[in-house]
């Protein structure tokens, strides 16, 4: 039985992972960790994170950038794995994930759906043929009106994978409208759009001379992140410290 607590747990995701720890006999629920106490947990929910000393195998984290650096010092110093999905992390925090990541297990992804991680590993493979043969690339990521941060993680993710199978000649253009010039050769160009309820979308265009190939991926569900997440929990636990990611939970 992996004993999880569940950072955010108020919050959308917080609340999709308990529906799932509730139906799954290898995992629980020891203790949620949110700004307040809203009542609607059965497991006791902590407002300072210092306070939560209840025994536990691994931390779910979906809550903002905001909460990171706290997050990371508690998890370091309880020795408690991290599973890190919040997005729209600085570059200072992902220094600070990496030191962390020297004290303690951390998983941290932008995505936990297969589909996606999937993804990073085919656009790779699309990119050394296509990109090497003068095709252009772009993403464009649609999620609801609520998401504070913008481009996904999930975009920056993939604009990653592509870059690091280019050997890091890319560089990522986020803002067209101030410019007065063609589109460079070496530009990964990342729009964001903000509407409704979408969960999320990320499309990923290789455009050429008269051709155009399209990767889509659609989340019609965030119980896909969810699943992706209590499986990474389990992976984790009992895992000495160390940088894991997704590909370590899926294979
Ligand atoms: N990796 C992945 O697969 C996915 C990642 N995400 C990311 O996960 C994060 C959360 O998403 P979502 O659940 O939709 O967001 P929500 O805003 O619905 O939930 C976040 C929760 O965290 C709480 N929170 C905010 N600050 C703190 C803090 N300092 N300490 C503890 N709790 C805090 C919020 O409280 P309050 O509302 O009072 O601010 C809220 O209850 C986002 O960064 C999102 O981009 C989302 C889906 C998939
Ligand atoms: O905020 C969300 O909802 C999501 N955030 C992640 C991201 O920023 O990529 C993953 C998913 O697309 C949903």
């Amino acid at each position: 039985m992996v004993k999880i607590i569940m950072h955010g747990c108020n919050g959308h995701m917080g609340q999709v992972i308990s529906d799932i720890v509730e139906k799954d006999p290898d995992a629980e629920i020891v203790a949620g960790i949110d700004i307040a106490d809203q009542g609607k947990n059965s497991y006791p929910v902590f407002t300072d994170i210092d306070a939560c000393q209840v025994e536990a195998d691994a931390i779910i984290d979906f809550s903002s950038a905001k909460a990171t650096d706290k997050l990371l010092e508690y998890s370091a110093a309880r020795q408690i794995p991290v599973v890190l999905c919040s997005t729209g992390l600085s570059q200072e925090q992902l220094a600070k994930v990496e030191e962390t990541s020297r004290k303690v297990a951390v998983l941290k992804s932008a995505n936990m759906s297969l589909g996606i991680n999937t993804l990073l590993k085919l656009v790779q493979d699309a990119a050394r043929v296509l990109a090497a043969a003068g095709f252009d690339m772009e993403i464009v990521e649609k999620h609801h009106r609520l998401k504070l941060d913008a481009p996904s993680g999930t975009a920056l993710a993939l604009a990653d994978s592509i870059n690091e199978a280019m050997d890091n000649q890319y560089h990522y253009v986020y803002d067209r409208s101030q410019k007065r010039e063609k589109r460079d050769d070496k530009e990964i160009g990342i729009s964001a759009v903000r509407g409704g309820t979408i969960v999320g979308e990320h499309e990923i265009i290789f455009a050429g001379q008269d051709e155009v190939i399209e990767f889509k991926h659609t989340a019609y569900s965030k119980a896909i992140f969810g699943k992706g997440a209590v499986e990474a929990a389990k992976f984790l636990a009992g895992k000495p410290a160390g940088r894991y990611d997704m590909s370590d939970v899926i294979g």
